[in-house]
Protein backbone atom coordinates (compact mmCIF):
# COMPACT_ATOMS: atom_id res chain seq x y z
CA UNK A 1 0.00 0.00 0.00
CA UNK A 2 1.13 3.64 -0.56
CA UNK A 3 -0.91 6.24 1.56
CA UNK A 4 -0.44 10.03 1.17
CA UNK A 5 -1.56 11.51 4.48
CA UNK A 6 -2.44 15.18 3.88
CA UNK A 7 0.60 15.98 1.76
CA UNK A 8 1.35 19.26 -0.06
CA UNK A 9 3.79 19.87 -2.45
CA UNK A 10 4.47 22.98 -4.44
CA UNK A 11 7.44 24.78 -6.38
CA UNK A 12 8.46 28.39 -5.76
CA UNK A 13 9.02 29.88 -9.26
CA UNK A 14 10.42 33.02 -8.30
CA UNK A 15 7.09 34.57 -9.05
CA UNK A 16 4.48 32.47 -7.67
CA UNK A 17 4.07 29.19 -5.86
CA UNK A 18 3.24 26.37 -8.92
CA UNK A 19 0.97 23.92 -6.54
CA UNK A 20 1.20 20.07 -7.38
CA UNK A 21 -0.89 18.79 -4.38
CA UNK A 22 -2.77 20.50 -1.32
CA UNK A 23 -3.27 18.50 1.51
CA UNK A 24 -4.38 15.79 -0.48
CA UNK A 25 -5.16 12.33 1.29
CA UNK A 26 -5.65 9.06 -0.93
CA UNK A 27 -4.17 5.13 -1.09
CA UNK A 28 -3.32 2.86 -3.56
CA UNK A 29 -3.61 -0.60 -2.23
CA UNK A 30 -2.42 -3.61 -3.56
CA UNK A 31 -4.23 -5.12 -6.52
CA UNK A 32 -6.47 -1.80 -7.35
CA UNK A 33 -4.25 -0.36 -10.09
CA UNK A 34 -4.73 3.37 -10.25
CA UNK A 35 -4.67 5.98 -13.13
CA UNK A 36 -3.73 9.48 -12.30
CA UNK A 37 -5.18 11.91 -15.31
CA UNK A 38 -4.01 15.32 -15.36
CA UNK A 39 -2.33 17.97 -18.33
CA UNK A 40 0.86 18.74 -19.04
CA UNK A 41 2.66 20.57 -16.50
CA UNK A 42 0.18 19.33 -13.29
CA UNK A 43 2.31 17.18 -11.37
CA UNK A 44 2.38 14.19 -12.62
CA UNK A 45 6.04 13.22 -12.29
CA UNK A 46 6.45 15.08 -9.11
CA UNK A 47 3.65 12.71 -7.93
CA UNK A 48 5.34 9.79 -9.38
CA UNK A 49 8.61 10.59 -7.70
CA UNK A 50 7.07 11.41 -4.34
CA UNK A 51 5.37 7.60 -4.61
CA UNK A 52 9.20 6.73 -5.61
CA UNK A 53 10.46 8.39 -2.59
CA UNK A 54 12.25 10.19 -4.91
CA UNK A 55 11.12 13.70 -4.02
CA UNK A 56 9.66 14.87 -0.62
CA UNK A 57 7.00 16.60 0.11
CA UNK A 58 6.55 19.63 1.93
CA UNK A 59 4.23 18.62 4.32
CA UNK A 60 2.15 15.33 5.23
CA UNK A 61 3.21 11.93 5.13
CA UNK A 62 3.47 9.45 2.36
CA UNK A 63 3.86 5.57 3.73
CA UNK A 64 4.78 2.75 2.01
CA UNK A 65 4.36 -0.74 3.40
CA UNK A 66 5.40 -2.99 0.24
CA UNK A 67 7.79 -3.48 -2.49
CA UNK A 68 7.38 -0.08 -4.45
CA UNK A 69 9.54 0.33 -8.28
CA UNK A 70 11.55 3.50 -9.18
CA UNK A 71 9.51 4.75 -11.85
CA UNK A 72 9.79 3.16 -15.41
CA UNK A 73 12.89 4.98 -17.21
CA UNK A 74 14.04 6.07 -14.20
CA UNK A 75 18.27 6.23 -14.63
CA UNK A 76 19.02 7.80 -11.26
CA UNK A 77 19.91 4.46 -9.70
CA UNK A 78 22.86 3.94 -12.43
CA UNK A 79 26.07 5.19 -12.18
CA UNK A 80 27.81 6.31 -15.49
CA UNK A 81 31.37 5.11 -14.29
CA UNK A 82 30.08 1.40 -13.93
CA UNK A 83 29.47 -0.79 -16.84
CA UNK A 84 26.13 -2.42 -16.82
CA UNK A 85 27.73 -5.78 -15.43
CA UNK A 86 28.81 -3.82 -12.27
CA UNK A 87 25.63 -1.33 -12.14
CA UNK A 88 23.47 -4.98 -12.28
CA UNK A 89 25.55 -6.89 -9.94
CA UNK A 90 24.95 -3.83 -7.56
CA UNK A 91 21.51 -3.52 -7.68
CA UNK A 92 20.47 -7.01 -7.22
CA UNK A 93 22.97 -6.52 -3.88
CA UNK A 94 20.92 -4.04 -2.84
CA UNK A 95 17.68 -5.54 -3.39
CA UNK A 96 18.84 -8.56 -2.08
CA UNK A 97 18.61 -10.91 -5.36
CA UNK A 98 21.48 -13.14 -7.23
CA UNK A 99 23.40 -10.95 -8.68
CA UNK A 100 24.46 -13.85 -11.32
CA UNK A 101 20.80 -14.01 -12.51
CA UNK A 102 20.44 -9.88 -12.82
CA UNK A 103 23.29 -9.88 -15.13
CA UNK A 104 22.78 -13.00 -17.18
CA UNK A 105 18.75 -11.33 -17.36
CA UNK A 106 19.89 -8.21 -18.28
CA UNK A 107 22.63 -9.31 -20.64
CA UNK A 108 20.26 -11.12 -22.65
CA UNK A 109 17.35 -8.43 -22.51
CA UNK A 110 19.49 -5.70 -23.32
CA UNK A 111 21.87 -7.08 -26.33
CA UNK A 112 24.05 -4.51 -25.54
CA UNK A 113 27.07 -7.03 -26.46
CA UNK A 114 30.91 -5.75 -25.78
CA UNK A 115 28.99 -2.32 -24.51
CA UNK A 116 28.15 -4.55 -21.40
CA UNK A 117 31.36 -4.14 -20.28
CA UNK A 118 32.01 -0.67 -20.92
CA UNK A 119 31.07 2.12 -18.36
CA UNK A 120 27.32 3.62 -18.59
CA UNK A 121 29.03 7.01 -19.67
CA UNK A 122 29.45 5.70 -22.43
CA UNK A 123 26.44 4.73 -24.06
CA UNK A 124 23.77 6.17 -26.28
CA UNK A 125 20.40 7.27 -24.84
CA UNK A 126 18.41 4.13 -26.09
CA UNK A 127 20.79 1.59 -24.48
CA UNK A 128 20.81 3.76 -21.23
CA UNK A 129 16.73 3.31 -21.19
CA UNK A 130 17.18 -0.57 -22.66
CA UNK A 131 19.51 -0.94 -19.18
CA UNK A 132 17.17 1.22 -17.18
CA UNK A 133 14.07 -0.69 -18.53
CA UNK A 134 15.89 -4.56 -18.12
CA UNK A 135 17.02 -3.58 -14.37
CA UNK A 136 13.18 -2.99 -13.69
CA UNK A 137 12.05 -6.29 -15.29
CA UNK A 138 14.94 -8.23 -13.51
CA UNK A 139 13.91 -6.68 -9.99
CA UNK A 140 10.06 -7.96 -8.25
CA UNK A 141 7.96 -4.92 -7.20
CA UNK A 142 4.34 -5.06 -5.52
CA UNK A 143 3.72 -1.62 -7.00
CA UNK A 144 5.14 -0.69 -10.36
CA UNK A 145 4.92 3.29 -10.89
CA UNK A 146 4.66 4.26 -14.77
CA UNK A 147 4.66 7.65 -16.07
CA UNK A 148 3.10 8.34 -19.36
CA UNK A 149 2.85 4.37 -20.64
CA UNK A 150 5.65 2.10 -21.67
CA UNK A 151 8.64 4.19 -22.98
CA UNK A 152 9.26 2.38 -26.32
CA UNK A 153 13.26 2.37 -27.21
CA UNK A 154 14.15 2.48 -31.13
CA UNK A 155 14.75 -1.22 -31.10
CA UNK A 156 12.56 -3.52 -32.18
CA UNK A 157 13.44 -6.45 -30.92
CA UNK A 158 14.00 -4.88 -27.33
CA UNK A 159 10.73 -3.37 -27.22
CA UNK A 160 9.36 -6.72 -28.36
CA UNK A 161 11.18 -8.09 -25.59
CA UNK A 162 10.53 -6.51 -22.46
CA UNK A 163 7.35 -5.13 -23.83
CA UNK A 164 5.65 -8.97 -23.78
CA UNK A 165 7.67 -9.11 -20.13
CA UNK A 166 6.57 -5.88 -18.82
CA UNK A 167 2.35 -6.72 -19.85
CA UNK A 168 3.06 -10.03 -18.15
CA UNK A 169 4.31 -8.51 -15.28
CA UNK A 170 2.00 -6.00 -14.85
CA UNK A 171 -1.27 -8.36 -15.42
CA UNK A 172 0.27 -10.03 -11.75
CA UNK A 173 1.10 -6.68 -10.22
CA UNK A 174 -0.28 -3.44 -8.90
CA UNK A 175 0.02 -0.01 -11.64
CA UNK A 176 0.17 3.31 -11.00
CA UNK A 177 0.39 4.94 -14.17
CA UNK A 178 0.03 8.84 -14.37
CA UNK A 179 -0.64 10.52 -18.03
CA UNK A 180 -2.35 13.02 -19.65
CA UNK A 181 -4.46 10.38 -21.74
CA UNK A 182 -7.04 8.45 -20.79
CA UNK A 183 -6.11 5.97 -23.81
CA UNK A 184 -2.96 5.03 -21.57
CA UNK A 185 -4.28 4.42 -18.42
CA UNK A 186 -7.34 2.44 -20.79
CA UNK A 187 -4.44 -0.67 -20.71
CA UNK A 188 -3.93 -0.90 -17.06
CA UNK A 189 -6.23 0.27 -14.83
CA UNK A 190 -10.05 0.31 -13.64
CA UNK A 191 -9.83 2.87 -10.90
CA UNK A 192 -8.86 6.23 -11.89
CA UNK A 193 -8.25 9.89 -10.50
CA UNK A 194 -8.06 13.69 -11.99
CA UNK A 195 -5.14 15.88 -10.73
CA UNK A 196 -6.81 19.09 -10.69
CA UNK A 197 -5.55 22.36 -8.78
CA UNK A 198 -3.55 20.45 -5.89
CA UNK A 199 -6.39 18.29 -5.54
CA UNK A 200 -6.82 14.73 -6.31
CA UNK A 201 -10.28 13.50 -7.39
CA UNK A 202 -10.69 9.53 -7.20
CA UNK A 203 -12.91 7.72 -9.12
CA UNK A 204 -14.50 4.47 -9.41
CA UNK A 205 -14.33 4.20 -12.98
CA UNK A 206 -12.21 5.07 -15.34
CA UNK A 207 -15.15 6.58 -17.01
CA UNK A 208 -15.96 8.74 -14.55
CA UNK A 209 -12.70 10.41 -14.35
CA UNK A 210 -12.30 10.51 -18.30
CA UNK A 211 -15.96 12.48 -17.84
CA UNK A 212 -14.50 15.16 -15.37
CA UNK A 213 -11.21 15.44 -17.19
CA UNK A 214 -12.83 16.12 -20.53
CA UNK A 215 -14.52 18.25 -19.28
CA UNK A 216 -12.13 20.36 -17.64
CA UNK A 217 -9.37 20.11 -20.54
N1 LIG B 1 12.38 21.65 -8.97
C1 LIG B 1 11.44 22.39 -9.51
N2 LIG B 1 11.44 23.73 -9.34
C2 LIG B 1 10.48 24.52 -9.86
N3 LIG B 1 9.44 24.04 -10.58
C3 LIG B 1 9.39 22.71 -10.78
C4 LIG B 1 10.38 21.82 -10.26
N4 LIG B 1 10.04 20.54 -10.62
C5 LIG B 1 8.90 20.66 -11.33
N5 LIG B 1 8.50 21.94 -11.41
C6 LIG B 1 7.29 22.46 -12.06
O1 LIG B 1 6.17 21.79 -11.50
C7 LIG B 1 5.21 21.51 -12.50
C8 LIG B 1 4.92 20.03 -12.50
O2 LIG B 1 6.04 19.32 -13.01
P1 LIG B 1 5.94 17.77 -13.41
O3 LIG B 1 7.15 17.41 -14.19
O4 LIG B 1 5.61 16.99 -12.21
O5 LIG B 1 4.66 17.83 -14.36
P2 LIG B 1 4.07 16.76 -15.36
O6 LIG B 1 2.59 16.78 -15.17
O7 LIG B 1 4.75 15.45 -15.22
O8 LIG B 1 4.47 17.44 -16.73
P3 LIG B 1 4.63 16.81 -18.22
O9 LIG B 1 3.31 16.17 -18.54
O10 LIG B 1 4.90 18.02 -19.06
O11 LIG B 1 5.77 15.84 -18.15
C9 LIG B 1 5.78 22.06 -13.81
O12 LIG B 1 5.24 23.34 -14.00
C10 LIG B 1 7.26 22.13 -13.54
O13 LIG B 1 7.87 23.15 -14.30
Amino acid sequence: MIEFNTVSKSFWTGRRRKVILEKASFRVELGQSMGILAPNGAGKTTIINMMAGLEKPDEGEIRRTCRISFPLGFMGGVINRLSATENSRFIAKLYGLDPDYVEAFCRWLCHLDEYFDMPVGTYSAGMRSRLSFALLLALEFDIYLIDEGMPATTDVEFNRKAGDLLRERLERSTVVVVSHQAQTLEKFCRTAAVLKDGQLYMFDTLEEAKRLYDYET
